[in-house]
């Protein structure tokens, strides 16, 4: 194994099933790949009740500052239909210049070149005049209560600081170098119950459809739209994931409907007041009676889902200047600076200290076939290398 490869350290990788929450070989294999560079690994299990249980690694490269932390996950989505993939999904095959296999991109891709950037470092220059930390769980595709959020409150209990921190998940849209997230929306999942009356489709005065008044409660949520979005965040969007009854019958009105909704919020919200305002719409259309005619305002329950993402913005433009120069240094493009896309394990390190995020191409994440281009890997593992090197001088380390 040639550490300072990224296509050898993530075949080793990928060919380990570590579909979420299972540990699958993978995070014991990067312990053994990062040890001999000098690191001190600790493997922690977090447990909680109704989660499975999950291994996590920290490991630290030095023992003073300035403290870089990289962040990311090796678990998985599962593969779906292995059938459909070309490719065995854990074979991490290599076909016209790509990898294959489940986690390519998202995120143990990140991984291998961030391990292969910095074992380059070591070998041109030494360990950096400072600390290197990895931080990576089993537990981000998860539920993500027993991952990077109890993982930094471990270390940190234990006295670990940090001045900066970088996450591998795969930011670019197309081609390497087209964006950095600076920050994430807000998530929030909510299950809205309406009650009605189970009856006779040819008899709907003796019934009352509830779901007239979801009908009329969905659309509330969807229009207006919650708000056009600032410089920092694009417009709030709210999704209806799912509205169903349960109702196989053609000739039976249902007695309850529930629709499921999730909404990727910016920060004009937090959750406190996003949720006030869907309660709002959902109490002004249950009493609307447009679909529903001649009767009372409709009985329904509303349940969000605990603990919402929120959303975060980073500030230290120092850390996102050294990143832009990175990419910039090595794809000869200027990234965009975004906060559009899903939430990360980035809002738990923000409390902790300034965090952006720069990975792989993300197109084929979480697909059958997700794969990557070993040119990427390349030209990841030289962009990580200029960042290393980048953020310790300016840190004013080598
Ligand atoms: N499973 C976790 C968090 C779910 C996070 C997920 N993030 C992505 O898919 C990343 C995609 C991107 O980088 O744009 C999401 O946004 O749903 C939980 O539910 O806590
Ligand atoms: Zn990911
Ligand atoms: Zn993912």
């Amino acid at each position: 194994m040639t550490l300072t490869d990224p296509v050898q350290v993530l075949s080793a990788l990928i060919r380990c099933p570590s579909v979420t929450p299972l540990e699958g070989g993978a995070l014991a294999t990067l312990e053994s790949l990062i040890s001999p560079l000098g690191f001190e690994v600790e493997r922690v299990t977090f447990r909680d009740p109704d989660t499975p249980d999950v291994d996590n690694l920290y490991a630290r490269l030095g023992g003073g500052g300035p403290h870089l932390m990289f962040a990311g996950h090796t678990d998985v989505v599962p593969p779906g239909d292995t059938a459909a993939w070309s490719r065995g999904p854990f074979s991490a095959d290599i076909a016209d210049g790509m990898m294959y296999g489940r986690g390519a991109v998202d995120m143990k891709g990140g991984i291998a070149c961030f391990v292969a950037a910095l074992a380059r470092h070591v070998e041109a220059h030494g360990a950096p005049a400072g600390s290197v930390s990895l931080l990576i769980t089993g537990d981000e595709e998860g539920p993500a209560i027993n991952g990077t959020e109890k993982l930094l409150a471990h270390a940190a209990a234990k006295g670990e600081r940090w001045d900066a921190a970088i996450v591998g998940e795969p930011t670019n849209p197309d081609a390497m170098g087209d964006m950095i997230k600076i920050g994430r929306r807000g998530s929030l999942s909510g299950t809205v119950t309406v009650q009605g009356v189970q009856g006779h489709v040819a008899y709907p005065h003796l019934a009352d459809n509830p779901l007239r008044s979801l009908i009329a409660m969905t659309a509330a949520l969807l229009d207006p739209p919650l708000d056009s979005g600032n410089e920092r965040f694009p417009p709030t969007n709210l999704e209806i994931t799912s509205i169903d009854t349960g109702n196989t019958a053609t000739n039976v009105i249902p007695a309850r409907a529930t629709a499921q909704f999730n909404v990727r919020f910016s920060d004009i919200w937090d959750g406190d007041s996003l949720g006030a305002e869907i309660r709002a719409r959902l109490d002004a259309a249950a009493t609307a009676s447009a679909l529903r005619p001649g009767r009372g305002a409709a009985h329904y329950e509303i349940e969000f889902r605990e603990r919402p993402s929120p959303s975060f913005l980073t500030r230290d433009q120092a850390l996102i200047d050294s990143l832009s120069a990175a990419v910039a240094s090595v794809t000869g493009r200027t990234p965009e600076l975004s906060t559009t896309g899903g939430t990360s394990d980035a809002r738990f390190i923000k409390s902790h200290c300034p965090v952006v995020e720069f990975g792989l191409v993300g197109k084929t994440m979480h697909m059958v076939d997700e794969c990557v281009a070993l040119d990427d890997l390349e030209i990841l593992t030289r962009i990580y290398q200029a960042f290393l090197q980048g953020w310790f001088h300016r840190a004013g380390a080598n």
